[in-house]
């Protein structure tokens, strides 16, 4: 019986690294298991799982680590299974921020990488390793199409961006904490919530991982907003920007005021509500990182 599977998404980046993949697998003594519809990596995953097998990786972007992580979650086995994440996809913002520099490195790192324990995010009872965004970026994370990808490779992220930027009319939100406090209210064009990532206006793009805290940031909608010149850029992106406010918390409720329902992008998937707690996991992940990877960078 074999311990070592990769969950492969042979679509992911529009298959551009498929072929390698199977053949970096292969040598690495993985049994690769493909999908062959939107979702069944989960299916497969919560079924490697099931087998008891003791490494399994994704190979795909963000959207199949989520599914492969969420499916040994529901197969209860997430305390006993390490995750390999293998970078197959277009973006590959997770495998980043764990070290991970490409496909041969990843199967390196399977073999003799440090394994850590890193938090994991979950939103109304779904989970994300990366990102939970709402507002303008998710939409666009969302719009992001399997053929923008395929032409434009990571810059297909900043042409939806820019499309939706044009229509975007800000969020009515209200959050609270645990205890019912307010924490934050207005009307926003981005709520970022982040595991290990950092975003706007911030040193670095990593934040610390196994602290069991979500990090994130409410962009403030501001009518006549223009990002027309370089300076206008910079004043937004800095650290002390007034429509910028960062929150740390283990946990938050959102409540949206609107017509419909908020869309919110987990790693990159769709959820739409009005409703939303999202809470960090505090360490249920265990992973092989990259020698880069720092738990407090
Ligand atoms: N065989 C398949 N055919 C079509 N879609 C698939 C298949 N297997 C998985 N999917 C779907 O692909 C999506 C995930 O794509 P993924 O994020 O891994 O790749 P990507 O979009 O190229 O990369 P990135 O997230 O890094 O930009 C999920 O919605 C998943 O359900």
């Amino acid at each position: 019986m074999t311990d070592s599977v990769l969950l492969l998404n042979p679509k992911s980046a529009g298959g551009r690294h498929t072929d390698r993949t199977q053949r970096l697998a292969a040598t690495a003594g993985f049994e690769v298991r493909e999908s062959t519809a939107r979702g069944e990596t989960y299916d497969l995953a919560r079924a490697a799982a099931g087998e008891g097998i003791a490494t399994i990786a994704a190979g795909g972007g963000d959207g199949t680590l989520n599914e492969v992580v969420a499916g040994i979650d529901d197969a209860g086995a997430l305390a006993e299974t390490t995750v390999g994440v293998v970078p197959a996809g277009t973006g590959n913002n997770f495998a980043a921020r764990v070290g991970i520099r490409g496909l041969e490195h990843a199967f390196d790192v399977l073999d003799t990488g440090r394994r850590r324990r890193i938090d994991l995010g979950d939103a109304n009872g779904r989970r994300f390793v990366n990102s939970c965004v709402g507002g303008l970026t998710a939409d666009a994370s969302v719009s992001t199409t399997p053929e923008l990808k395929r032409r434009w490779g990571a810059l297909a992220y900043v042409i939806a961006t820019l499309r939706e930027y044009r229509t975007f009319e800000g969020i009515d939100v209200e959050i609270r904490d645990d205890e019912g406090a307010d924490v934050w209210t207005g009307s926003a064009i981005g709520i970022l919530v982040g595991n290990g990532r950092r975003f706007v206006g911030e040193p670095g793009t990593q934040a610390n991982m196994e602290d069991g805290l979500l990090n994130v940031v409410l962009i403030e909608s501001k009518p006549a907003y223009s990002l027309a010149t370089e300076e206008a850029v910079s004043r937004f992106l800095r650290r002390d920007a007034d429509h910028l406010t960062r929150v740390l918390a283990p946990r938050l409720h959102l409540s949206v005021h609107g017509d419909e329902p908020a869309g919110f992008s987990l790693d990159g998937e769709r959820l739409a509500t009005d409703e939303l707690t999202v809470e960090s996991r505090p360490r249920c992940l265990e992973l092989p990182v990259g020698e880069r990877y720092r738990p407090e960078p």
